[in-house]
């Protein structure tokens, strides 16, 4: 289980988190929603440890994270898998080189830097890319990848990486609506399949809704709703938004939730 317990990141005088806390059960698809500039990214870059907290405590099954240094601080990282925005493939390589990088920190670094890559983790990588429909472009250059095509093999290296937790921070922001459902239906088989925790980061709440089993909402770094979808009123979902609110609340048109009895829930247009 994560536990965040009064956690507060200080840039200057300005609080970008501010004394939050939760805990998070294994399995959950926690959406993390507010307006921009509420902390989001804060918040998932401090669990992963690429930002630093200023105060407060996370811990994961027992393990003091905010204590973490040197290799174990390294081995953390891997077992929270970061997702960005801008999908953070290195694009002059090729597509199974990227997922492999979710080996490195398995790997001894004589073996990393020959690229040697041992064949149980090149199986691997081609079966997470099997997962998300990408095995044919195993060998392509990454930059020649479409941005769906480039998050699913983004999900993919997260995948190998063998996680706890998936991070994902703002995963379809540069995304059309076909490749944001494409990717949210990959996060989703990531959790119901594979059975891992994930914490996404989203603006729309349309979307959150959708796929989240539970929402915590930020505004000004601090958590104001923490609860099933269900009970995210209009009116607490107004407050969370401010003038944003109509922008983000079901203009467009979404995904309906079905059943799919392979993996559960998963969206359909
Ligand atoms: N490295 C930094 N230095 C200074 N201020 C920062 C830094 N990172 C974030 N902030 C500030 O902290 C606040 C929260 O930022 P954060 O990126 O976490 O919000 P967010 O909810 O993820 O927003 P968005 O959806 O726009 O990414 C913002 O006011 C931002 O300007």
């Amino acid at each position: 289980m994560l536990v965040v317990d009064r956690l507060t990141c200080r840039f200057g005088a300005k609080a970008a988190v501010d004394n939050a806390s939760f805990e998070i059960k294994p399995g959950a698809f926690v959406g993390v929603i507010g307006r921009s500039g509420a902390g989001k990214s804060t918040m998932l870059r401090m669990i992963n440890r690429l930002a630093e907290p200023s105060d407060g405590r996370i811990t994961f099954d027992g393990m003091d994270v905010t204590a973490l240094k040197g290799r174990e601080l390294r081995k953390w990282r891997a077992r929270s898998a970061m997702i960005f925005q801008q999908f953070n493939l290195v694009g002059r390589l090729d597509v199974l080189t990227n997922v492999l990088m979710g080996r490195l920190a398995e790997m001894p670094q004589w073996r990393s830097l020959t690229q040697m890559w041992p064949e149980d983790d090149r199986a691997l990588a081609m079966s997470a890319l099997e997962q998300f429909d990408m095995a044919q472009y195993a060998s392509q250059r990454a930059d020649q990848l479409s941005g769906g095509q480039q998050q699913r093999v983004a999900i993919a290296r997260a995948l190998v990486q063998q996680p706890d937790i998936i991070l994902a921070d703002e995963p379809i922001a540069s995304l059309d609506p076909r490749n944001t459902r494409i990717v949210m239906d990959a996060l989703l088989r990531i959790n119901k399949h594979f059975g891992i925790t994930v914490m996404c980061n989203l603006h729309s709440l349309d979307l959150a809704r959708t796929y989240c089993d539970r929402l915590i909402g930020m505004s000004a770094g601090r958590v104001v709703f923490d609860g099933a979808p269900s009970a995210l009123t209009e009116h607490i979902a107004r407050e969370l938004y401010d003038l944003e609110a109509d922008e983000v609340m079901g203009s467009a048109h979404m995904p309906t939730p079905v059943h799919v009895p392979e993996y559960g829930v998963a969206a359909v247009a």
